[in-house]
């Protein structure tokens, strides 16, 4: 720990995208974690809670206090669940501290949408539309500036990468996108619920929330605002037996401007490969991507297929790493002027 470093306080501490935090800072030379809290077992260490970090990791619990917080710490990873996460942000906010949200709490553009797909009053409306979305691959500029920043959610993340950038090129229809796309079980966190249980997820796959999952709206949203164009998809998550990733295989008719769909492979393969060429964490690959070749990591791959008159785009993420804190950490890196790549080399 040097004493120069930036100092993060872990909010939430005990759920599974706070330990990646707490375990990918472990290897960032600008930043230290130095405040945990929960609203259990203050005093106790985060060891204790994630074993993963013994003799590593040496933060003691404390409660959720945003004025005595905000003078231990620059900056907030808020690892809260969505509802819950707003007032915490804004108190935290409110006290001077930066703050990186990891809920979705402000992450879309009208109030009224919030409400209608979380089925919540938000508790600071006067924000909403107001806080930078934290995908540095198109908010670079904003985020180095903003006082909140909105973590995108683990599915949005791994549909608008791809997507954003072809409805901007008017080389798909934007009103047939399916997205189809499959979750590790860490992707529900680390409270019991019945659906996550060992019984009910192992040596099976199904789909959930269809048709009413809020992520869609999410995905709507910041296709339009990074493209320019309003997009209709339909989204299907699976919950599948592994711990951690996320495969997005995304159905796209092309467009008439794009030819035939051979053609239109190749100009989107193109297109996505010059989006991203100076993207530390965006690879536009050849094979078809998986989670295992993500897995822990803050990377993305994708690919674009021909099948029958459609192509096909493939994305890979880890869901607690690029899906969650791995973009934490890399927005993080962006609002303070480090590398982008600090603490997230692997
Ligand atoms: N898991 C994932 O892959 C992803 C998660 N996210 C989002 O990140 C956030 C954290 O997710 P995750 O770590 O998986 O969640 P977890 O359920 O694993 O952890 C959330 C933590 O928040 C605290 N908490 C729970 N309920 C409340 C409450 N009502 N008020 C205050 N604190 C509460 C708990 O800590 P304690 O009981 O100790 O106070 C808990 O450990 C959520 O908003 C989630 O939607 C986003 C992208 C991906
Ligand atoms: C497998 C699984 O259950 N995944 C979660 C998504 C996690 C996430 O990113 O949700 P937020 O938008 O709330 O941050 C779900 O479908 O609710």
């Amino acid at each position: 720990m040097s004493s120069s470093n930036l100092r993060v306080a872990l909010i939430g501490s005990t759920g599974y995208t706070a330990l990646e935090v707490a375990r990918l800072l472990l290897t960032h030379p600008r930043a230290d974690l130095v405040v945990a809290t929960s609203r259990h077992d203050e005093g106790k260490p985060l060891s204790e809670i994630h074993p993963m970090l013994a003799g590593r990791c040496d933060v003691l619990l404390q409660p959720l206090d945003a004025s005595e917080i905000a003078k231990a710490a620059d900056v907030a990873m808020c690892c809260l669940p969505h509802g819950a996460s707003a007032e915490s942000v804004r108190e935290l906010a409110e006290a001077g501290m930066r703050v990186i949200d990891f809920s979705a709490d402000f992450r879309l553009s009208s109030v009224e949408t919030y409400e209608h797909w979380y089925g919540v009053k938000h508790p600071w409306p006067e924000r909403i539309g107001n806080v930078i979305y934290g995908m540095p691959e198109f908010f670079a500029d904003e985020i180095k500036t903003a006082d909140i920043v909105a973590n995108p959610g683990c599915y949005p993340t791994s549909a608008i990468m791809p997507l954003a950038p072809l409805v901007q090129s008017g080389l798909i229809e934007t009103n047939d996108i399916i997205v189809d796309s499959k979750s590790g079980v860490s992707g529900a966190g680390r409270s019991p619920k019945l659906g996550t249980l060992y019984c009910e997820t192992n040596e099976s796959i199904a789909a959930y929330a269809v048709g009413t999952h809020r992520h869609a709206p999410e995905m709507m949203d910041l296709v339009e605002r990074i493209s320019g164009t309003p997009i209709e998809l339909m989204f299907t998550p699976h919950l599948t037996p592994m711990d951690r990733g996320i495969l997005s295989t995304i159905y796209v008719k092309p467009s008439a401007k794009a030819g035939s769909v051979d053609a239109a492979v190749d100009s989107m393969m193109s297109l996505l490969r010059d989006t991203y060429s100076d993207a530390p964490y965006v690879h536009v690959v050849d094979h078809l991507p998986a989670t295992k070749h993500v897995a822990g990591t803050n990377h993305v791959q994708m690919t674009v297929r021909h099948s029958g008159n459609r192509v096909v785009i493939v994305c890979a993420i880890d869901n607690l790493t690029k899906g969650a804190s791995g973009a934490a950490v890399q927005n993080m890196n962006v609002m303070f002027g480090f590398p982008e790549t600090d603490g997230l080399l692997v």
